[in-house]
Formats: C-alpha cells, sequence, structure tokens
C-alpha cells in the first residue's frame, strides 16, 4: 500500500453531474485527508453513490479533482483507477460463477503489487474458502470478496459504498474492525448509513444535501450533536 499520512489526499471542487433531466450534482466541494476514513453521509437521494461515480469518471462530470497533487479531473475511468483509486460499489459486484481464487486473480491490476498476504489478514474466511464460488456465499462473505478485491491493489483511495448494507449485526462488527485496520494503510472515504460503523471508523465527514456539501468538520463534532445529525440525516445517534 502507498501509505500516506499528511496532507490533502484529495481535494474536490465545484463538481457538477446531470443525469439526464437531473442536475444531481450542483458545485461538490470537499477536501479528503491523507490516512484514515473520511465518511460521505447525507439523507437518501443525496447525491452521495453520485459523487463516487463522479470522482471515478463513471458519469459525466465538471469541475475539479485533485488527487494526491494532480488533476484527474478529465481522466477516463481505467486512467483514474491507474492513479490508485479503488472502487467498492454498493451492491458488491463480485463475479458469483466464479471462485474466491478467481474473482481476486481477475482483480489484480496489472504492474500494481498485489497484496495477498493483507487481504487473508484481514478477511481470513476468504482464504479458507478460496475454491467456492462468490455466489453461494452469504451477504457478508460477498461484502468481503469486494473488499478484499479493492485492497489486493496498491491503491491511494478507496471509495467504499455501503458496507453494511443488509449484514447482520455481527457481520458489521467484523466488516468494521476489517476496514479500521485497512484505514491504517490506505485512505478510504466511506459512504455509510450505519452511523455506529461511522463514529468508529471516520476522523472527518462530509454532509451532502440535495447535490450540494452542506456540512464538513470533525466526524465525532456531527455524529455528537444530536441537533445536526437530526438536521442532517435525518437521525439521532445513540451513544457509544
Ligand atoms: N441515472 C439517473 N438518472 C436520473 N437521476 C438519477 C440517476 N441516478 C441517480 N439519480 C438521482 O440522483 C439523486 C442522487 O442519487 P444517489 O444515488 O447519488 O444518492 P445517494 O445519496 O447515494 O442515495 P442512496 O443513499 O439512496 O443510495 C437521486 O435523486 C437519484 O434519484
Amino acid at each position: 500500500m502507498t501509505k500516506a499520512t499528511e496532507g490533502t489526499m484529495l481535494s474536490v471542487r465545484g463538481l457538477h453531474v446531470h443525469l439526464g433531466e437531473s442536475h444531481v450534482l450542483q458545485g461538490v466541494s470537499f477536501d479528503v485527508r491523507a490516512g484514515g476514513v473520511t465518511a460521505l453521509l447525507g439523507r437518501n437521494g443525496a447525491g452521495k453513490t453520485t459523487t463516487m461515480r463522479g470522482l471515478l469518471g463513471l458519469v459525466p462530470r465538471r469541475g475539479e479533482v485533485i488527487l494526491d497533487g494532480e488533476d484527474i479531473s478529465r481522466l477516463p475511468t481505467h486512467e483514474v483507477v491507474r492513479r490508485g483509486i479503488g472502487y467498492v460499489p454498493e451492491n458488491r459486484e463480485v463475479f458469483a460463477g466464479l471462485t474466491v481464487q478467481e474473482n481476486l486473480l481477475l482483480a489484480e491490476r496489472p504492474g500494481s503489487p498485489h497484496h495477498y498476504d493483507l487481504v487473508y489478514e484481514l478477511f481470513p474466511r476468504l482464504k479458507e474458502r478460496l475454491k467456492q464460488r462468490a455466489g453461494t456465499m452469504s451477504g457478508g462473505e460477498q461484502q468481503m470478496l469486494a473488499l478484499a478485491r479493492a485492497l489486493l491493489n496498491d491503491n491511494r483511495l478507496l471509495l467504499i459504498d455501503e458496507p453494511s448494507q443488509g449484514l447482520a449485526p455481527y457481520l458489521v462488527a467484523e466488516l468494521t474492525e476489517a476496514l479500521a485496520r485497512a484505514a491504517e494503510l490506505v485512505t478510504i472515504v466511506l459512504v455509510e448509513q450505519n452511523l455506529r460503523m461511522v463514529q468508529r471508523l471516520a476522523r472527518d465527514a462530509v454532509v451532502l444535501d440535495q447535490g450540494r456539501v452542506v456540512w464538513s468538520g470533525g466526524a465525532a463534532d456531527l455524529l455528537g450533536d444530536g441537533e445536526l445529525t437530526r438536521q442532517y440525516l435525518g437521525v439521532g445517534v445513540a451513544k457509544a
């Protein structure tokens, strides 16, 4: 992993995305500090997934995206990925018909070292199931495989969309600890509705509402303030 713990890993300025007739992102600007987890939060439909897809160039976008000092705003997706951004989408796009091992092999990015030791340390279950078809594994195991595919390569930044979605609490806890360990090695932008998970992992938080950033700052400051969480996220947060 390319470890960076100082400075700004990602700087987003005036990101606009139109999808169909909708002006979905209306000038999104935020910074992601190098190292640790920045949570990207907001109500349903706020534009979190679209922000990730915009950063990757998966949807047409306007604005400036600076990765570790380099302007990547006009690069096609495969070039963005080659710069060291990994993406774990919401619906865990693993190849259901392929084994765990084959899924990992296909994720290997040419020219990058492949961190199998790290992946097996974080997700020992995967090592035990290398020959199992991904589609026959539980949702939690498939999520681990999706994360493993991103962690395998030498990424600087991981964009992870709702990893806890649909998982049993004990699996969420397991996943949270794996992500905490991963965040020691790579900068993570995390979209997540499970605020306990956010509370455990995130140092910084950025809140979107209707395609704009409405709040950014320390995650503890946001989550510790019932008024703010009700206003921006529509929920209170139970004390950890
Ligand atoms: N292909 C599309 N065409 C038109 N509108 C879209 C398209 N995809 C998403 N949208 C709209 O863009 C807005 C933002 O969607 P997005 O998925 O980014 O939100 P989100 O914050 O990730 O929400 P969720 O938590 O529900 O996943 C929503 O109003 C959604 O309906």
